[in-house]
């Protein structure tokens, strides 16, 4: 497999370069070496995708949904028949370990692009009968998206946009995190073997700065962003001058609630679901891990019990269960967040270290005895850091739970369900979980309320913000004007 793509960018069906742009090289997390090298896209490219995709969309949006539903089901198809190398290079570009991608992540795009694929010839309007006159409604598309996408998930991401977006006759470019380029243009490509029109689909690379230019030119009709709240703040503002659509998938700070009664094992392993997955580096991540005080040692002793069975290594190697960081940014992020927790007194129970090795290892960290006011209780981490807070009541866990400016996801664990249904309906979160933890199929909504999100990504929900309502009044008798 090549790990150096032909070029940088994906633009009209095919590979483009522009080595004007400043270098971007890729970093493989598990050895800090350079494994591609890249370029940020110039201005020329950045006209040239908008130009493509500009052109290609009316096109793809004169064809049936039908028409549009085959291309993004045969392009799930070779997905699935190439997840293996999809999945390696999933691995090379975020470190994560090759046996959470087997099975996470290009399964995941297949799926959106299959479910979405599946939608697009079913997507209708209304009639409304006024008397003799009525009304008709078109979904319509809103013409050229942007997709920007953060480096936890850069398959899925790009997947997770692109599926609604093209289901509904759109055109995207797409432009991942600086730091995971790779994953992408591989997406680009099978989109095109699968017969999308050229134009349709265009990966440009870069950051801010390319990113930015996107948005505010006025042939672009919506932005979706995933990444974190300082940049949704900006993201949203820059979309705000021309009222383009958005969507904003944003961090977190999510509770996790576990009550006396749970099924300590099930709540173990949610918790460790809900902070270690891709070594923490998950949007809805239950970081704040609130344990009632009568299952508190027991939940302690196990959680530490089991973090003892992660197997921390190579990510290719198929035997380990937590990779790297995705970066060494946000590796040193997260020890000084682990500092700043021993300085605040937090007990230190599991972890709490880099790993004196080559590549941006970390421990699993979990922090005990934390309190609401600690840092590490209020500031999204984005590693794996769990911090675990004491609970007496459930009126008391709510109205601490919900004392966060985020609201992406919370989670409770409890065999009483009717107090399961109850606590989860007054959680300010946008995907919520009842004895789990971080479930996230393609035909649930997934989003976030509060500074978590606009909109919705994935299920029917997605719909309704890659396309737009038009009504038709239809006068089927003489118009009577006044004058
Ligand atoms: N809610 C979700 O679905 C979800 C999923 C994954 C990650 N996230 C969040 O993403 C964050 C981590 O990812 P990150 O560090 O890549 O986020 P980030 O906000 O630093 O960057 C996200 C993307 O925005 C781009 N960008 C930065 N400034 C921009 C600007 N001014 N204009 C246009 N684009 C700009 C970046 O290049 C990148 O592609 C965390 O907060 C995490 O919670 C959210
Ligand atoms: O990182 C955010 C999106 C997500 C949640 N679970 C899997 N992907």
């Amino acid at each position: 497999m090549h790990i150096q793509p032909k070029a940088s960018h994906f633009i009209n069906g095919k590979y483009v370069e522009d080595t004007d742009g400043t270098a971007l090289p890729v970093i493989y997390p598990a050895t800090g070496e350079t494994i591609a090298h890249l370029h940020e896209a110039t201005p020329a490219i950045i006209e040239q995708a908008i130009t493509s995709a500009h052109r290609a969309q009316q096109q793809w949006a004169a064809l049936s949904g039908t028409e549009r539903g085959r291309v993004l089901r045969k392009a799930a198809d070779i997905i699935r028949e190439r997840n293996h190398d999809l999945s390696v290079l999933e691995t090379y570009d975020t470190g994560k370990p090759l046996s959470e991608t087997l099975v996470a992540d290009a399964t995941s795009g297949a799926d959106a692009l299959e479910y979405f694929g599946g939608l697009s010839g079913s997507l209708t309007g209304e009639h409304i009968q006024l008397g003799q006159d009525w009304v008709y409604t078109r979904r319509e598309p809103l013409g050229l998206c942007v997709g920007i996408g953060a480096w936890n998930y850069p398959t899925q991401i790009a997947c997770w946009k692109a599926a609604p977006a093209l289901a509904c006759g759109n055109a995207m470019i797409f432009k991942p995190s600086e730091t995971t380029p790779l994953c992408a243009l591989k997406i680009a490509e099978i989109l095109i073997e699968a017969g999308l029109p050229a134009g349709v689909f265009n990966v440009i690379q870069g950051g801010g700065p390319v990113g930015a230019p996107l948005i505010s030119d006025a042939r672009v009709n919506k932005v979706s962003l995933t990444g974190s709240v300082p940049t949704g703040r900006k993201v949203y503002a820059a979309a705000a001058q021309d009222l383009k659509h958005v969507t904003m998938e944003l961090g977190g700070k999510s509770p996790l609630i576990i009550f006396d009664d749970a099924d300590l094992e099930n709540a173990v392993g949610g918790a460790i679901l809900a902070n270690f997955y891709s070594s923490g580096q998950v949007c809805s991540n239950g970081t704040r891990v609130f344990v009632q005080k009568g299952i508190k040692d027991q939940f302690l002793k196990r959680l530490a019990k089991r973090l003892k069975n992660a197997v921390i290594g190579d990510p290719m190697d198929q035997a380990t269960t937590f990779g790297p960081m995705a970066n060494q940014a946000q590796l040193q992020i997260t020890l000084d967040y682990i500092a700043k927790g021993k300085a605040e007194g937090a007990r230190l129970i599991y972890g709490g270290g880099a790993l004196d090795q080559p590549g941006f290892y970390i421990q699993p960290t979990v922090f005990a005895d934390v309190n609401d006011d600690m840092v590490i209780a209020q500031d999204e981490i984005f590693g794996p850091v769990m911090a675990v807070l004491d609970f007496e009541t459930e009126d008391e866990v709510i109205t601490r739970a919900n004392a966060t400016d985020f609201g992406l996801s919370a989670g409770v664990f409890t065999q009483n369900l009717t107090r399961a249904h109850s606590v989860i309906a007054q959680m300010e979160a946008g995907s919520c979980f009842i004895n789990s933890y971080n479930d996230a199929p393609v035909e649930a909504p997934f989003g976030g309320m509060k500074l978590s999100g606009v909109g919705r990504e994935n299920s029917k929900e997605a719909i309704n913000h890659y396309s737009q309502l038009k009504s038709v009044y239809v006068r089927m008798g003489d118009v009577e004007a006044p004058y």
